[in-house]
């Protein structure tokens, strides 16, 4: 199976309980939710996205043929450091395209994996970390895993709407745009009356990493 990617480097994972790990990011274009064409984004189901995922024309992007040959770009991208490999499948939405392939493929050269998911797919096995973000009017399959991490506020999806959720960890994330300090302000308030929920902050938008 080939591989359409957008952009594919390293950084330090900003949002969620791995936040200020050192990762590759694999961010894979297209997505189910909106077709990330901006004409389109106010008929999308999806419509805060804060990313661009057309396209392969990003930082490491392209297509590549193989589960073998994304997995040796990976390794490239991350280096030659043995210790705590870390790949996170993004995107657009990942698991559109992530298979058990690339997964064997990125584990045999040592990467613990990682998935950010609007949690409407079934994820293959063999996935280190799951980190489900549900979108309103979308259906959530994925109920479980290691992190919910909900983007906040959203129209018609609130925390306490999401029945027969089984997650390890449980975020809120504050919708960036132009009401993100209102955001901020009302997850803080949320996180201190529902202490089950914590705040997931995008450090990598403060410190300019990508
Ligand atoms: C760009 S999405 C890609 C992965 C997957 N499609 C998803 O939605 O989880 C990565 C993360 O960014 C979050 N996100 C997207 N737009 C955002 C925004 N405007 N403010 C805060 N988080 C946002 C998503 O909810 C998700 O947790
Ligand atoms: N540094 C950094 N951390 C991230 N965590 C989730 C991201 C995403 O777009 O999936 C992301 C991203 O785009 N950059
Ligand atoms: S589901 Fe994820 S990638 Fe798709 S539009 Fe929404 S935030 Fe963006
Ligand atoms: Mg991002």
């Amino acid at each position: 199976m080939s591989y359409i990617v957008k952009e594919l480097f390293k950084t330090l994972q900003g949002e969620g309980a791995q936040a200020g790990r050192a990762a590759v990011f694999c961010r894979f274009s297209g997505c189910n939710l909106w077709s990330g064409r901006e004409e389109d984004r106010h008929k999308a189901l999806c419509q805060f996205c804060d990313t661009d995922f057309v396209g392969t024309d990003g930082y490491g992007g392209g297509k590549f043929q193989d589960a073998a040959s994304l997995a040796g770009a990976i390794a490239a991208t991350w280096g030659k450091i043995e210790r705590n490999r870390y790949v996170v499948f993004t995107g657009g939405e990942p698991l559109l395209q992530l298979d058990t392939a690339l997964i064997g493929a990125v584990r045999a050269v040592g990467f613990e994996i990682a998935i950010e998911t609007n949690g409407t797919i079934e994820p293959p096995k063999g996935i280190d970390w799951i980190c489900v973000s549900p979108k309103a009017g979308a259906p959530l399959e994925l109920r479980s895993g290691s992190e919910l991490k909900l983007v906040y506020p959203q129209v018609d999806l609130f925390p306490d709407d999401l029945p027969d959720v089984h997650f390890d960890q449980y975020f809120l994330q504050p919708m960036d745009g132009p009401d993100r300090v209102r955001n901020t302000a009302a997850v803080t308030e949320f996180c201190l009356q529902n202490p089950h929920w914590r705040l997931s902050l995008q450090t990598h938008k403060m410190i300019g990493m990508p």
